[in-house]
């Protein structure tokens, strides 16, 4: 079966410096993948070249096997992008710049009349169609922009900080349509804020100096940290000392509710040998677990791994 999005070996050059370099994933199925990376980590410069609206200087993107290159009409019409700065028109109506929008992708016009009624639908925008653009809130002018970004129907949107500049609330509504309209796409959602891609992506990309650092699963992403901690529940908790003895312990921290942190170098079988100590020493321990790192842990030390600068 043929990727949805392809990108392979792609890299670009704005006058005589690397932006990206050997760039190289794929996208195989519906639903949100996040795209991570610094500042300057080349985000935009990847999302704009797979968005058809920079040339690249070298490599390939496809869209289930169709070329930008050798086709960039008949690519363009897969494709739906939100850019940071949405491009709305302040002086139209919702539906005026909906219908706009579809014929810029080159819809046919028999088509567009039902595909505006859709997405006002499916943004929940219909009762604000006859409102001029500069007179919405900004989370109905992002779901303006959403609305644009899949009005012909595309295999592929891509978004660009999507939630960026909305209150709590918008934000909230914002991250339920994107689901929404990942159920039968692919969205590319680059954002700064790790909580929301761990709310919405099921895969990771990230970027850093201008090359892919990690392309996985969600979960194989927060998994890259092996944990160094363990919290233990112990009814009868014995001194900080008494755990401190016991090997590869490097650090025990008392924390309220009979618990205890326990930080460690190596792991192995520490567990087990915290739990064997208990049963001997009558600790009664009645939970022990894990902790296992968050996101911006790993963000910070993938970030930090790569000290490769492009030139
Ligand atoms: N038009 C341009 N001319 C020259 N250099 C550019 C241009 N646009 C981006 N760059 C450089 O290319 C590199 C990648 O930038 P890019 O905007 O793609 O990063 P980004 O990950 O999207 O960053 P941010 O999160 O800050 O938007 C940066 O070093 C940036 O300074």
């Amino acid at each position: 079966m043929q990727p949805i999005l392809k990108v392979e070996n792609l890299s670009h050059k704005y006058a005589s410096s690397w932006a990206i370099r050997e760039i190289n994933f794929e996208i195989n199925d519906t639903g949100v993948v996040g795209l991570l990376g610094s500042n300057g980590a080349g985000k935009s410069t990847t999302m704009n070249i797979i968005c058809g609206t920079l040339l690249q200087t070298e490599g390939s993107v496809s869209i289930n096997g169709l070329n930008i290159k050798d086709d960039p009409i008949a690519y363009k019409k897969q494709i739906g992008f939100l850019p940071q700065q949405a491009p709305l028109y302040m002086d139209f109506t919702v539906q005026e710049y909906l219908e706009y929008s579809a014929q810029l992708r080159l819809m046919d016009r028999r088509l567009i009349k039902g595909a505006v009624e859709e997405v006002l639908e499916k943004t929940s925008i219909t009762q604000m169609r006859s409102r001029l653009i500069r007179n919405l809130s900004g989370g109905y002018r992002q779901r303006v922009g959403i609305a644009q970004s899949i009005i012909n129907k595309p295999k592929v949107v891509v978004l660009d900080e999507p939630t960026n500049g909305l209150d709590p609330n918008q934000i909230i509504e914002a991250r339920k349509l994107i689901k929404e309209i990942a159920q039968d796409r692919a969205v590319l959602l680059s954002s700064h804020v790790l909580s929301e891609v761990n709310l919405l992506a099921k895969e990771i990309i990230m970027i850093e100096s201008g090359q892919v650092v990690f392309a996985d699963t969600l979960d194989a992403f927060n998994n890259i940290l092996q944990p160094n901690t363990l919290v233990a529940r112990m009814l009868h908790m014995p001194a900080p000392e008494e755990l401190m003895a016991i090997e590869d312990v490097q650090k025990v921290e008392m924390l309220p509710d009979h618990k205890c942190r326990i930080y460690f170098q190596a792991n192995d079988d520490l567990a087990e040998r915290i739990v064997r100590k208990s049963t001997e020493k009558n600790w009664r321990l009645t939970s022990i677990q894990a902790e296992s790192s968050g996101m911006d842990d790993v963000f910070k030390q993938l970030s930090s791994n790569s000290s490769s600068i492009l030139h």
